[in-house]
């Protein structure tokens, strides 16, 4: 029901539900608690997001929210495409600063499960690209944090160039890792 692969970062997994094909078209459990944590994925959602950005180009991102407010993230993309990223900000990680970045979209079905301690933004690679993510803990403005999403210490190859990117007036001014004052241990 469930195919679960881990990416060069192993805590960041591809989830992809089974996808029951007929003539009508595909039916697909795309949560389901008791699918999910026979796969080891344990995390409890307490909130559902939607998105829809409407030019191809546009990045949300880098995001996460700090403690008691840190958010695990299951990402999937209903229509069209996105690059989606997830960095890892666990300042003991050995991969402290590295990303991974996966295409998901709503023909792949993929759904990207990003936890805690891991900044996460994506790109649009189409226009009117609709995104869904449940999130294991409430928003809270004050414990939103971000990164810039061009920090070239974070060596992220965004498919548009920096200056084009369609950003939020919050991400356009962002801090680089180097210099947030909040993170993980
Ligand atoms: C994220 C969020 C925003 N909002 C509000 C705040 C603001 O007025 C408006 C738009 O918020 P933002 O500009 O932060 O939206 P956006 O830039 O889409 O933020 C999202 O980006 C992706 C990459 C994530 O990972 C998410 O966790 C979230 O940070 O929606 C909520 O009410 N609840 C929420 O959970």
């Amino acid at each position: 029901m469930l195919d679960v692969q881990p990416t060069a970062i192993p805590d960041v997994k591809i989830v992809t539900p089974k996808r029951f094909v007929d003539h009508r078209g595909f039916f697909s459990e795309v949560y389901s608690r008791r699918c999910f944590f026979e796969a080891g994925i344990t995390e409890e959602f307490v909130q559902d997001n939607l998105s829809l950005s409407t030019a191809a180009g546009t990045v949300r991102g880098l995001h996460f929210q700090s403690h008691p407010f840190a958010q695990a993230k299951l990402v999937r993309v209903t229509r069209g495409r996105i690059m989606d990223v997830a960095v890892d900000i666990r300042r003991s990680s050995p991969s402290y600063g590295q990303h991974v970045a996966v295409e998901l979209s709503s023909e792949n079905g993929r759904q990207l499960l990003i936890p805690v301690g891991f900044a996460h933004g994506f790109c649009t690679l189409e226009a009117d690209t609709e995104v869904q993510y449940k999130a294991t803990a409430y928003y809270s403005a004050p414990h939103n944090h971000g990164i810039a999403f061009d920090d070239p210490a974070l060596g992220i190859e965004w498919p548009v160039r920096s200056a084009q990117a369609i950003l939020s007036d919050k991400d356009r001014k962002q801090p680089r890792l180097e210099e947030l004052t909040v993170c993980f241990d």
